[in-house]
């Protein structure tokens, strides 16, 4: 097991935490405040009931998660040092003058800093080279990006180490190379965030009307495909140049007031805080994270199904994942060929349940269609196959809702081959959450010709593989619910 120091546990160090411990990782937290316990409590729940589902694949079990009173004990053992301590110099260097002398010198310590640079961090330090930002973003648990930014001073070992570190807990790690303030992503932040202030302070138009010009345009747009491919498209078929030729004139319109602030007074901050109570002052703020986080979920596994983005992240994270999850890509890597196989291990996502408050009737067929996807790619039937021109249809499903489930809850679906020869292939998936069994799904495929859209034999290897398993299965008792229709319990 690894182990991460979580140094400042509020708002960031807290989703820090979340995102180490729901990846296996043990993390000990290090923070003054008496409320911080109860505070990261109330953010791992919120993370507990979103991250799991986010992708198709289980993720490994929880780590054990401990307080510590002082830095020296939070930091013992420690791979990774977090550092999340408010935005003060003065303080995070202090921060660092204590913990570099209790954790190990190969342990990488990153900074949550939203604009210092690392040199600034790392100034005055004896041992600077194991001191990068790692900047993430609000909810930590959910939001993929990590900005990594090292100086000179860190060999390159250590950014190597930094990155595997990132992505090994789902995150994407995008290096800085040159050191700036506020790095990249909190530039555009900072310059929307000042724009706003003004057309507040302007009386051009209220927080909401600000937010809704994001929500309902391009903050939908930004979300998959950034500003410069957004912008690419926009320019039509005649592409970037024309967009830059069409809109480069405005840039010396004055469009924008970027390095004009307005002043923090009084009457602006009450103006905005006033608004801000009319808003959304009727959802409690742990209302509001979960509101984002639902949202937050369906945006990214929309994407996810589109392989694109931060959706083809989670996808090849889910990948990565499939073996310590026990989902394998071949019948032959089966210890045992005569039980029935592992087809699905995943978590029930935000997006999966109704308004019954569990997971709704259809995904109980998503869930089995995806298990049947696993097992034609174990007999063989994988995307390069299909490509070649074979592929398995579904002539018939029957579903069985035996118990309910819930969003968050891990569930498993254990498939066997009730007969499996020629074009035909009779499959009998059970959900299971633990031992409880949840659904039964009985499914007809037949093996199709993809160009003439007719049941065809399949490939030779396919067939084989997938006598192999009926063959294994035969001896297994016929399940009871086998054939049943719908009508009275026999
Ligand atoms: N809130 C945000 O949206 C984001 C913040 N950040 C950065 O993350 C860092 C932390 O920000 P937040 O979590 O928002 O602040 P916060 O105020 O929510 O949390 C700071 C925590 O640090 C603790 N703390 C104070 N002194 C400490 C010390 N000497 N040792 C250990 N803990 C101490 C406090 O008790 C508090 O729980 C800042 O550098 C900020 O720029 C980065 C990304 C987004
Ligand atoms: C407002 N902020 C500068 C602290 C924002 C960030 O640093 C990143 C984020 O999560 O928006």
């Amino acid at each position: 097991m690894t182990t991460a120091a979580i140094i400042g546990g509020g708002v960031i160090g807290g989703g820090w935490a979340a995102r180490f411990l729901l990846n296996g990782w043990d993390v000990r937290v290090f923070d003054p405040d008496p409320e911080a316990e109860r505070k990261i409590g109330e953010v791992l729940d919120n993370a507990r009931r979103s991250l799991p589902g986010l992708g198709n694949v289980a993720l490994p079990p929880e780590g054990a998660l401990t307080f510590h009173a002082t830095i020296a004990e939070a930091v013992e053992g420690a791979a990774w040092v977090q550092e999340s301590v408010p935005e003060r110099l003065d303080l995070k260097q202090k921060v660092y003058g204590e913990l570099q002398q209790h954790c190990g010198a190969d342990a990488v310590i990153g900074s949550s800093t939203s604009g210092f640079k690392p040199s600034e961090l790392q100034d005055g330090r004896g041992n600077a080279s194991q001191i990068v930002v790692a900047h993430p973003f609000n909810p930590v648990y959910l939001l993929p990006l990590i900005e990594l930014v090292g100086t000179e001073a860190n060999p390159a070992d250590v950014i190597a180490r930094a990155k595997e570190i990132i992505s090994g807990i789902g995150m994407y790690p995008l290096h800085v190379r040159k050191e700036i303030d506020a790095h990249i992503a909190d530039r555009f932040l900072e310059a929307v965030w000042r724009e706003a202030l003004w057309l507040v302070k302007d009386g051009i138009a209220s927080t909401e009307e600000i937010d809704n010009a994001i929500r309902y345009g391009f903050g939908i747009r930004w979300a998959q495909m950034g500003l410069f491919e957004t912008y690419r498209v926009a320019g039509g078929e005649a592409g970037m140049k024309h967009f830059m030729a069409q809109f480069g004139p405005c840039l010396t319109a004055p469009w924008t007031k970027l390095m004009d602030v307005p002043e923090f007074t009084d009457e602006l901050v009450d103006l905005i805080a006033d608004q801000s109570d009319e808003q959304s002052g009727m959802h409690s703020i742990r209302e509001l994270e979960r509101i984002r986080d639902d949202n937050l979920v369906g945006m990214m596994r929309a994407m996810s199904a589109n392989d694109w983005g931060a959706g083809a992240l989670q996808n090849a994270q889910d990948k990565a994942r499939e073996g310590e999850a026990g989902l394998l890509s071949h019948v032959d890597q089966m210890v045992d060929l005569a039980q029935p196989v592992l087809t699905l291990n995943r978590t029930v996502p935000l997006d999966w349940t109704d308004y019954n408050g569990h997971m709704t009737e259809s995904r109980y067929l998503d869930a089995f269609a995806n298990a049947t996807d696993r097992l034609m790619i174990m007999i063989g039937c994988d995307a390069e196959y299909i490509a070649s021109g074979g592929s398995y249809f579904t002539a018939e499903t029957h579903i069985r809702h035996i118990d309910e489930v819930h969003a968050g809850h891990a569930i498993q679906v254990k498939t066997q081959v009730i007969m499996g020869a020629g074009k035909k292939m009779h499959l009998w998936h059970e959900m299971f959450e633990g031992d409880r069994l949840l659904a039964t799904g009985e499914h007809m495929l037949l093996h199709v010709d993809l160009a003439t859209r007719r049941s065809a034999p399949p490939a030779p290897h396919v067939e084989a593989a997938l006598v192999k398993l009926a063959e294994a299965h035969a001896a297994l008792a016929a399940p009871a619910g086998l054939g049943r229709a719908i009508g009275a319990p026999r």
